[in-house]
């Protein structure tokens, strides 16, 4: 696992960690820290939650348990990690398979030599020759043998390889809508903030839109969890359709969307906010039977991010700002 943070974030992390840690009957070590620092720095959800169940459960995380989720959540190769190996394991073995092939066709062009040598060799000379000649046929045989195991190695790396990403791909995308998910939107949250504009808070900062769908265990109530799917499936096309371009679009909880929006002034920001809040209202979904529902809304909190905002601050920022929408009566976009 790689670190992007400042300097001046780690310390913030480091004196937010501590307090915690200390708290626990698990003494202070590296592995403690890691979790901690983990838990702190909010870029972990899986970690978070293991770690407030297991307090919320034992009161303190002991020594067993913070080995077990330091392993659980932080030790396991990352898919990104397993790529890079498999992108070794295959460079590695392409060039041993090159050399196999270059040294077979060495004892290839050294057993002709050896052949047409004997020829020209007097009755005495055959046999030693032809004893050569024998040995380097099986040394070239070798060769072919090793050479076909490594073509087979070779296949099996780019399978594992696809594989592994597939596995990556998967673990960044929200499965119901296909847009990002929260673990992929907390990497770039956290990248985004690193960028120097953000960190400066010179012009062109990003700027995070939540939108949040209206009444939707209204809808989950009056047409079933299936129909609520296929509205969030809508929502995360409309979201998609405008934003995309723009920046990363988000499903970060069951009703709730986030768009980070890399380097965008807040005027633009807004504009897209009320954009989503318009073409979501004016769409119409229908039921499988045709029937068509009240339209559904969303409401949306936009902010600017600040000169070394951490993640958290930014987020709960928009939530406020999507709570004054939710308060003001839905259905509008609350900037703040
Ligand atoms: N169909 C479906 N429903 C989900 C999913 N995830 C969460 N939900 C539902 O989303 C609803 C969220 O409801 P609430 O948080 O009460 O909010 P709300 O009804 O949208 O009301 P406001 O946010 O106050 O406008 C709950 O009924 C959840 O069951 C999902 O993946 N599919």
């Amino acid at each position: 696992m790689r670190y992007v943070v400042s300097v001046d974030k780690s310390a913030e992390l480091l004196r937010l960690a501590i307090p915690l840690m200390s708290r626990q009957a698990t003494a202070l070590h590296p592995v403690s820290y890691a979790v901690w620092y983990e838990y702190v720095a909010l870029s972990n959800p899986g970690l978070r939650k293991a770690v407030d169940e297991s307090l919320s459960e034992h009161g303190r995380l002991d020594e067993a348990k913070t080995y077990a989720i330091h392993r659980r959540h932080i030790a396991e190769v990352d898919p990104a990690t397993a790529e890079q190996i498999a992108d070794g394991f295959e460079r590695v073995l392409t060039g041993v398979s090159h050399s196999a092939t270059a040294a077979g066709t060495q004892a290839e062009r050294y057993a002709q030599a050896l052949g047409s040598l004997q020829a020209g060799l007097a009755h005495a000379a055959e046999e030693p020759v032809a004893e050569i000649l024998r040995h380097t046929a099986k040394m070239a045989q070798a060769m072919a043998d090793l050479q076909s195991r490594l073509k087979e190695s070779q296949r099996e790396i780019l399978d594992l390889r696809s594989e592994v990403h597939r596995a990556r791909h998967e673990s960044l995308v929200d499965a119901l809508t296909g847009l990002a998910n929260r673990r992929a939107f907390d990497q770039q949250l956290a990248t985004c903030l690193l960028a120097p504009n953000a960190a400066s808070g010179a012009a062109g900062q990003p700027c995070l839109i939540m939108a949040d769908i209206d009444h939707f265990k209204r809808v989950n109530d009056s047409y079933g969890h299936a129909f609520g799917d296929k509205v969030l499936k809508a929502v995360a096309q409309v979201l998609s359709s405008v934003a995309a371009d723009a920046g990363t679009v988000a499903r970060i909880g069951g009703e709730e969307f986030a768009i980070l929006l890399p380097a965008t002034p807040m005027a633009r920001a807004e504009q897209l906010a009320e954009r989503i809040r318009f073409t979501v209202a004016s769409s119409c979904i229908r039921r499988s039977t045709g029937e068509e529902i009240d339209s559904v809304t969303v409401s949306l909190g936009v902010v600017a991010a600040q000169p070394q905002q951490l993640p958290n601050e930014l987020l709960a920022r928009a939530d406020t700002a999507l709570y004054v929408s939710k308060q003001g009566g839905r259905n509008r976009v609350t900037a703040a």
